[in-house]
This record gives structure tokens, sequence and C-alpha cells, in this order.
């Protein structure tokens, strides 16, 4: 049987009367890369959000790791160490140099020693390609190498999945290989990954499952080839139709 890292079940969240999630059930098991795809304000965000308990369900189930975080008696802090997330973008603190950024929570969280936890970080920095930058202040970085020191501190964590939350979308396109490229190392080291994308080829060239998500559900999911290569549903191929181009680089959705 496969190792279930995150099950959500059921998983229902409202704003107000705005119902953004209505029933959401997803897997993610241990290694894999499950891409959520879809238009803006379908509630993939929210969904990562609930997941990670930035945002409180209104109702449903989520476990992680064994651990169900929509139980009251669940221990959410340490139950959301085993979650790393990376966002949009305003990932680092931006008082603190790239080392700092990286220490200041195994520190405080995990209560890693000052030596343990700089050790920690600059094997992260060297993964994602920047060992030169650790004294660096983030607004000395570009938004490509800001993402990536942000991508090494979730990973300081030593986290059982990671989220991402299109980390390149506010990226200059020029920027947005490095760190899909990260992205790609650590799908082949085998990190179990969560990832709300508009990059279709990366979807398709990394994902173990895709799913389509509109207005609050999950419409269609299955293998990347599948869903973004021979979708089933018409709300996924008209959705394909307008993000996608000959070359697979449309217009963002
Ligand atoms: N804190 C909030 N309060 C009120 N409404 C919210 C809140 N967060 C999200 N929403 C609404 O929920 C809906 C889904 O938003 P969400 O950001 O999850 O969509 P999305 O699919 O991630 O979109 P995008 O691709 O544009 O990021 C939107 O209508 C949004 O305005």
């Amino acid at each position: 049987m496969s190792d279930v890292v995150v099950e959500v079940t059921g998983l229902k969240k409202s704003f107000g009367t705005l119902e953004v999630l209505k029933g959401i059930d997803l897997q993610v098991n241990r290694g894999d890369v499950v891409c959520i795809i879809g238009p803006s304000g379908s509630g993939k965000s929210t969904l990562l959000r609930c997941v990670n308990l930035l945002e409180e369900p209104s109702g449903g189930k989520i476990v992680v790791d064994g651990a169900e975080l929509t139980d009251p008696d669940v221990d959410i802090d340490k139950a959301r160490t085993r979650i790393g997330m990376v966002f949009q973008s305003f990932n680092l603190f931006a008082h603190l140099n790239v080392l700092n950024n990286l220490t200041v929570a195994q520190r405080k969280v995990l209560k890693r020693s000052e030596k343990e936890s700089q050790e920690v970080a600059l094997r992260n920095l060297e993964r994602v390609g920047l060992s030169d930058k650790v004294n660096a202040m983030p607004a000395q970085l570009s938004g490509g190498q800001q993402q990536r020191a942000a991508i090494a501190r979730a990973l300081s964590m030593d986290p059982d999945v990671m989220l991402f939350d299109e980390p390149t979308s506010a990226l200059d396109p020029e920027l947005v290989g490095d760190v899909l490229g990260v992205m790609r190392q650590l799908a082949d080291e085998g990190m179990t990954m969560l990832v709300v994308t508009h990059e279709m080829q990366f979807a398709r060239e990394v994902a173990d499952r895709v799913l389509f998500m509109d207005a609050g559900y999950v419409v269609e999911e299955g293998p990347a080839a599948q869903v973004i290569g021979d979708p089933q549903h018409e709300r996924t191929k008209s959705f394909l139709a307008r993000v996608l181009d000959p070359t697979n680089q449309g217009p963002r959705d």
C-alpha cells in the first residue's frame, strides 16, 4: 500500500456567504508530485492555505503525515512543521540576511543549535545554487534568487511535503526557469510536492498527477498526460485551450 502524506476529504471553505471550496478530495503519496491547475478564482490557493491551516476549513478533514490537522486536540504548530510552503512572493524576512532567514525558524521551532541550523542552511543553499548569497540581504537578490532562498528555507525544516503556490507567477520570465529547475531537482530527489501552477509544461513533465479545479471543485484528475494531454471534461478542455498555445507558452489565465 502506498504511503499517503496528505489526505484531504470533503474539504469546504467559505468566506462569509462565498463558498470557495465545495468538497475537495485529494491525496498525495510519498514521493509524488501533484499539480493543481485551474482558472483564476477557482480556489487553488485557498486549498493550499487550508492544507497548511493558514485558513481554517469550514468542513472536511485534512490529515498530514498521520496527524489530523482538523482535529481540535492535535498540536497544530508541531504538525505544521512537517509542511513547507512557498508562496507567490514576499517569502523572505526583509530585515534578515539569507543565512538568518534560513536559521531563525530552525532555532525557534525545531530548537536546533546555531551551529546545526547554519550547517543545515548552508546545505540547502547549496542545493538551490545560492551558496554565494549567504550574507546577502533579500533586497540584493533577484526575484528568482529570493524564491530559491525561500525554497531552501522551507527545506531546512525537513518537511515531509512541500506546498508551492504559483512560485513563479510574480517573476520576470527570464527568472522562471531557475526556480522551476530547482523544483524539478527536488522532484527527482523524491520530495513529496503539492504545486499550484500555471506552468503547464512543468506540470506535464514533472507531475505524477494533475488536478483540474474549477469553481471550488476538482473537476478532473489523473496522470498529466491524460488531464493536460487528453482532457475528458469540457471545462478542462476550454481552460487548456485558453492557456495553451502551440508552444505551450500561452498567456497566464
Ligand atoms: N481571505 C479571503 N476573504 C474573502 N474572499 C477570499 C479570501 N481568500 C480568497 N477569497 C476568494 O476566494 C476565491 C478563490 O480564491 P483563490 O485565491 O483560492 O483562487 P485561485 O484559484 O488560487 O486564483 P488565482 O489563480 O488567481 O490565484 C476568490 O473569489 C477570492 O476572491
